[in-house]
């Protein structure tokens, strides 16, 4: 470490012989340790500059003089100049001249010291930028309810609330009743999953139409109804339906799968109604055939 620094020191102390006249060549062979002893290189290196002197054409590096080098910038601090000086200044670039924060913000905040209001009313201006006054059109756009379903979402609900804090009426208003207590939806998937059967029947059955029809919920019957060829005893739901039991007794002794896609396509009912399920349908042949088989089976 010291060595080096030593050796440093010697270098500065000794500089190698100017080279001006043979170019910055020879300087990165000079020694470290600043003795530059005249090798056969930096001979034959001055004959060649010698050599160039006489004539020959290769560029050499020339000392930086002020004639070559442009005019260096100077520049002053601001020593407390009066202001009528720098009113001849552009406004600050940003925000852009003609923007709406230039055009809402106090005026003490922007542009240029010619424009800034007398002390007394810069007191009295608000601290804060005021917030970008935007176009009569746009301002309603924003306030504007949808009229519609929102994307990817269930119909809006008909309590939307106007800006006014009156309750508007959408065109798709949402058809759903009071249940009663202890018939919610929660209360409904707490007795589908304790495993109790809800169908009415002991093992499922064949449902011809005319069975169908028959089990329609009226005179203490229970009510079907069909699904995609499955069979449904949908009695013990109906106070359970958040669309009322009139809703769904639409859809009893029948199939229901029309009326029940029309309403709501997005409820899986074999989810809902899976402890329900009476069996599957079979036309009144199919029926005819097998009990004709089973009673030839007895005999
Ligand atoms: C047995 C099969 C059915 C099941 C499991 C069922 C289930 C449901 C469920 C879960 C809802 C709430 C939907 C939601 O919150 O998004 C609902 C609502 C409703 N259901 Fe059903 N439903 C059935 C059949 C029917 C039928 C056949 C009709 C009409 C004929 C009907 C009419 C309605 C109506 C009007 C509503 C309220 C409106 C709405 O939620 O958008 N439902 N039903």
């Amino acid at each position: 470490m010291f060595s080096f620094l030593k050796t440093i020191l010697v270098s500065s102390a000794n500089p190698p012989p100017a080279e001006a006249d043979t170019g910055t060549k020879g300087a990165s062979d000079a020694p470290h340790t600043g003795q530059h002893k005249p090798s056969e290189k930096d001979a034959s290196r001055r004959s060649t500059s010698t050599d160039s002197d006489s004539g020959e054409t290769t560029p050499k590096a020339q000392p930086a003089t002020s004639k070559t080098l442009p005019p260096v910038p100077t520049f002053t601090l601001d020593t407390g100049a009066p202001d009528d000086e720098d009113d001849n200044l552009p406004p600050p670039s940003f925000p852009a001249v003609n923007s709406a924060q230039r055009a809402s913000a106090p005026s003490n905040l922007m542009g240029p010291p010619s424009l800034r209001p007398s002390p007394q009313s810069q007191l009295a201006a608000p601290q804060r930028m005021a917030p970008p006054r935007l176009p009569p059109s746009s301002a309603a756009t924003l306030r504007a309810l949808p009229s519609g379903p929102l994307p990817n979402r269930g119909p809006p609900s008909n309590n939307l609330a106007a800006p006014s804090g009156i309750a508007v009426r959408t065109p798709n208003p949402r058809q759903k009743v009071q249940l009663r207590a202890g018939y919610s939806p929660l209360d409904w998937a707490t007795l589908i999953n304790s495993g109790t059967n809800l169908s009415g029947v002991s093992k499922l059955e064949r449902v011809t139409p005319s069975m169908l029809k028959q089990n329609n919920g009226r005179k203490g019957r229970p009510a079907w109804s069909s699904y995609q060829g499955k069979v449904y005893n949908i009695t013990p739901y109906l106070p359970y339906h958040p669309g009322g039991e009139g809703e769904l007794k639409r859809a009893a002794g029948k199939d229901g799968a029309k009326l029940f896609a029309e309403v709501h396509p997005w409820v899986n009912w074999e989810n809902m109604l899976g402890a329900c399920l009476v069996g599957i349908m079979v036309s009144e042949n199919d029926a005819r055939a097998k009990m004709d088989s089973e009673l030839e089976a007895l005999d």
